[in-house]
């Protein structure tokens, strides 16, 4: 293999005579590719002298200001590994995804030149910097070794580099962790030791940034050897209460490859822990209630490769119980302080009214229909229902009809039998019909369900049983429905889209949710969502009279889903002063101001955020947009990044911001 140096004189030598042909032949290290991008494709001329690129106080300040949890989380990281490399004279840089360094540690001791360029705002990316450990990291998205004479200019030949890159929860590429040295022997081997050092605080980074983002989600901690999973998990997956994979760190991502099947979404994220694992939800849940013993072993689908398991509670339930005391699903959701009917509504006579009419409706045998507009807390009324009726204590089995892919919902609502399917479906499964027998079973967007599936599902409501698919004979099943729709089932009815008898089947009585615009108890509802979104993010906040006031008095197009965001998105970026006026989102009314911290490396951390983040996060017509687009593509993730021109990930993120969960099946 030809060496890096071999590369520079090869090109040098070109430059020299004059020419700038085009290089060619196949790159055999990175290193190599990274000399043919700066020479072919940036036109970067190795003789010509780099000067540092700083950026200007403002943009930095505004570079770390997007980027403020995620420095704090690395900022912790960065500390410990400088105990590790201080007296080696290495510096410590935290690069953006620009190549832009957003925090350093340490300073070299000499006054090298080269020491110029390891400072704050320094740009280190390829096109600026040539090739450069920071920049051809983040063009590589791998640890590796930019070692003297791999840098692209003369001016940094001295430079010793090592870096790794860091991936954000969403597995999109946030930066680089780099640790440099101005002075270093000849041996590419003495930076081993760096290289071992920078990729374990990488992963670390990483993690611990896992864990904060999903801290309200479970997480499922895999590794090879069970000693070390608690302190060291190899894998991480955070899963939703449905049990479908919502994130995976990088080493998921590396190491857990998906079974090719029909249905399963492109990678991790998305899928059920089922596509993944050979165990049964159930008892992944059991394990996290802490019904199942202290130990976990869980396998994957395609060869048994065999995982030791632990799994991190959400920080709500934590502060319920441990992970050991059994907390059912439901609980996290529905806030019960005694009956949670109850506490659905303040002083608003319509909804009085419906929760009196609910309570008495509660264990008498007729289904229910809610209807709605999205975000009014359908979902969060059928529960309530379910939980003040006499089959409390049976399962609440929550169905979105609009989520469940149609070539799936067949199977999921009916079950199969042994053999009907082949690969990972082939051991049957009880229908979440019959899993909801003597409980609830809450069918949400029943407007969406395919009318052969209608008819399917009607016969079960008057026969009383249900046949799986590939059954000879059926199941009897005492099944209690509670359906909900943000659509006028009437009208459907009329227009043929769904079936009148169902219809009438469903609907025993109907429950009509107000938005929560015509409500009166507006100021009670933020109150109590207030209390327990500061518990959730476990803050003490003072809020200003005049915040309660625009609140109460904005019209809340999502409801209540848009109000828990808001008042969720407001606790975060206040600081101790409490909350204010220039807090709150745009569309309730005030002008942005942005509000920045100073910079430099001793600035405060907290809540810095720009006018241009407030404006994106908090805005209910894209919510509503991408609320649109997952029921048209019935949640079909791949399917609505397409039909939005988005990213997979970007979906995710969004869904998170405003509070859109997929579908409920089966706690
Ligand atoms: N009475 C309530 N008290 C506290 N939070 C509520 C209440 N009603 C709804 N929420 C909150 O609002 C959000 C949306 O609730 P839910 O999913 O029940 O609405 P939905 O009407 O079923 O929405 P969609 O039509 O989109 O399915 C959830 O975060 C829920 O916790």
């Amino acid at each position: 293999m030809r060496s890096p140096l071999h590369h520079i004189e090869t090109v040098m030598g070109v430059v020299a005579a004059g020419t700038m042909p085009v290089l060619d032949g196949r790159a055999e290290t990175l290193i190599h590719r990274s000399w043919f991008r700066c020479f072919n494709d940036y036109g970067l001329d190795p003789r010509s002298t780099h000067r540092t690129q700083i950026e200007s106080p403002v943009s930095l300040r505004e570079r770390r200001a997007r980027r403020e949890p995620y420095l704090q989380v690395a900022r912790s990281g960065m500390e410990q590994l400088y105990r590790h490399v201080a007296e080696l004279d290495y510096t410590l840089l935290l690069a953006d995804a620009d190549g832009v360094t957003v925090d350093a540690i340490g300073r070299p001791s000499s006054d090298s030149p080269l020491a110029a360029g390891l400072v704050l705002g320094a740009n280190w990316s390829e096109l600026v910097a040539g090739t450069n450990g920071i920049g051809t990291c983040l063009a590589e998205r791998r640890t590796l070794t930019c070692h003297r004479e791999d840098h692209y200019y003369t001016g940094n030949l001295g430079l010793s580099c090592t870096a790794t890159p860091l991936f954000d929860p969403h597995g999109e590429l946030m930066g680089v962790l780099d640790v440099s040295a101005v002075t270093s022997p000849e041996a590419r081997e003495s930076q081993h030791l760096a290289r071992h050092l920078t990729s374990l605080y990488g992963r670390m980074i990483e993690d611990a940034s896992f864990m904060q983002h999903f801290g309200d989600r479970h997480i499922l901690r895999l590794s090879q050897g069970s000693a070390l999973v608690d302190v060291h998990a190899e894998l991480m997956l955070a899963f939703d209460n449905d049990g479908l994979i919502v994130g995976a760190n990088t080493g998921a991502r590396r190491r857990l490859q998906l079974v090719e099947s029909a249905g399963l979404a492109a990678g991790l994220v998305g899928n059920s822990l089922t596509a993944i694992f050979r165990n049964r939800l159930g008892d992944i849940w059991k394990f996290a209630r802490g019904q199942q013993g202290s130990d976990l072993s869980v396998f994957d689908t395609w060869n048994g490769q065999r995982y030791h398991a632990a799994i991190v509670v959400p920080r709500t339930l934590a502060t319920v119980g441990t992970a050991r005391t059994p907390v059912t699903i439901t609980q996290t959701i529905v806030h019960s302080d005694g009956d949670t009917l109850q506490t659905l509504a303040g002083d608003d006579a319509r909804m009085r009214q419906l929760l009196d009419q609910s309570r008495r409706l509660a264990s008498k045998p007729v289904n229910l229909l809610i209807q709605g507009e999205t975000g009014t807390g359908k979902e969060v009324l059928a529960k309530a229902i379910h939980e003040s009726s006499q089959r409390a204590d049976k399962p609440f089995v929550a169905v979105n009809c609009a989520a469940i892919p149609e070539s799936l919902i067949e199977s999921e609502l009916f079950g199969y039998m042994p053999g009907t399917f082949t690969g990972a479906r082939s051991r049957g499964m009880t229908g979440l019909i019959a899993r909801s027998s003597g409980g609830t079973l809450f069918l949400d967007e029943i407007g969406d369900m395919p009318l052969h599936l209608q008819t399917r599902l009607l016969r079960v409501l008057s026969e009383h049983e249900v046949l799986p698919l590939g059954a000879e004979r059926p199941l009897a099943i005492d099944l209690h429905v509670i359906a909900a729709s943000h659509r006028d089932l009437r009208q459907l009815v009329e227009s043929g889209a769904f079936r009148e008898d169902l219809y009438y089947r469903l609907c025993g009585a109907t429950l009509r949710l107000s938005p929560l615009r015509e409500r009166q108890d507006k100021a009670y509802l933020i109150e109590r969502l207030l209390r327990e979104e500061a518990a959730s993010l476990d803050v003490q906040l003072q809020i200003e009279a005049e915040v309660l006031d625009r609140l109460v008095c904005y019209d809340w197009p999502g409801n209540i889903r848009q109000l828990r965001q808001v008042l969720r998105f407001m606790l975060s970026i206040a600081d101790e002063r409490g909350v204010r006026l220039e807090h709150l989102p745009e569309e309730i009314g005030v002008p942005v101001t942005p509000v920045v911290a100073p910079i430099g490396l001793s600035a405060p951390l907290s809540a810095p955020v720009t006018a241009a983040m407030k404006a994106e996060a908090i805005l209910p017509q894209e919510g509503q947009r991408l609320l649109d687009a997952l029921r048209r593509n019935r949640w079909n993730i791949s399917y609505v990044a397409r039909d939005l021109d988005l990213c997979r990930a970007t979906i995710y993120r969004r869904m998170r911001r405003y509070g859109i969960v997929p579908p409920t099946h089966l706690h």
